[in-house]
């Protein structure tokens, strides 16, 4: 069973929803509303990761992310935080987020893997290529599935030499990070071969470019693709990565993914929502 991962980003200027919910009240309330539609999970991050986007001190992420974290998990909500900074994932986990969502996989912060094995959470450890200034020009690839899944190997091998235990870590294949349009649909098509790498895997397609770039724009001659269809096209992609058997996809319109899952579980005779 594929569990959603509601996003909650406290920035003025993530890619798809920045300033959207740059307060605590307003973030708390939508991390508490993607619940309700939904979410068995909540990502909660500080820092926009888009192509281009500054570096946010680990102080302003932290005063952006921790109340937010405090009040979910206060609410018994499952929150993980979405941050390259070890300081905030402690900070994070001590608020009573569960995951720590690193999109550099530890390479960001020396000190994160370590940090984490310390507090007991789980990691995602996402595929990357550096720092969102350059992460296309870092975009080179002889064969896109076969050095994600050997660089993924290589982020598993450093966790557990820092001390976490397998069963603590998550996976991800980094869709958007260091590559580009149809590098990112050979990563998909080989989903099921990082599912058998071992560890859980998290997947997070919602509203990114590539997913644009395959639609085309609303109107001929137009460029801007609607957030309709971007969230239609990244239902489309939980229903295929859920079929591949990931752990997780990271979502921004909850109630688009949830109904997507529940129809094709329906179509395969199961339906946990029932
Ligand atoms: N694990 C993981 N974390 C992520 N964090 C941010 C974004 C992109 O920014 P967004 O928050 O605006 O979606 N994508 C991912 C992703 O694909 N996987």
């Amino acid at each position: 069973m594929t569990l959603i991962m509601g996003v909650v980003n406290v920035t003025p200027d993530s890619f798809s929803d920045g300033g959207r919910y740059d307060d605590t009240e307003r973030a708390i309330a939508h991390g508490m509303a993607l619940c309700a539609r939904g979410a068995d999970l909540v990502d909660v991050g500080g820092e926009s990761t888009r192509p281009g986007a500054d570096r946010v001190s680990p102080d302003i992420e932290r005063a952006r992310v921790i109340p937010v974290i405090e009040a979910l998990a206060a609410a018994g909500v499952t929150v993980s935080v979405d941050t390259m900074n070890a300081s905030t994932g402690v900070a994070a986990v001590e608020a009573g987020a569960r995951i720590v969502n690193d999109v550099s996989g530890g390479l960001a912060d020396p000190e994160m893997l370590s940090a984490v094995a310390e507090t007991g959470a789980d990691i995602v450890l996402q595929h990357w290529r550096g720092a969102s200034s350059d992460m296309y020009a870092n975009a080179r690839y002889d064969d896109v599935l076969r050095e994600v899944i050997d660089e993924l190997a290589g982020r598993i091998r450093a966790a557990a030499k820092a001390g976490i235990p397998p069963a603590r870590m998550i996976i991800d294949p980094g869709i958007g990070f260091g590559k580009q349009g149809d590098q990112n649909w050979g990563v998909l098509r080989g989903l099921e071969r990082i599912v058998g790498i071992g560890p859980r895997v998290l997947v997070g397609t919602s509203r990114k470019r590539f997913l644009a770039e395959t639609l085309g724009p609303d109107e001929p001659g137009g460029d801007t693709v609607s957030e309709r269809r971007r969230d239609l096209a990244t239902a489309v992609t939980s229903v295929l990565a859920a079929e591949a058997g990931v752990w997780a996809v990271r979502v921004h319109d909850v109630g688009a993914t949830k109904d997507a899952l529940r129809i094709a579980e329906a179509w395969r005779g199961e339906d946990r929502w029932k």
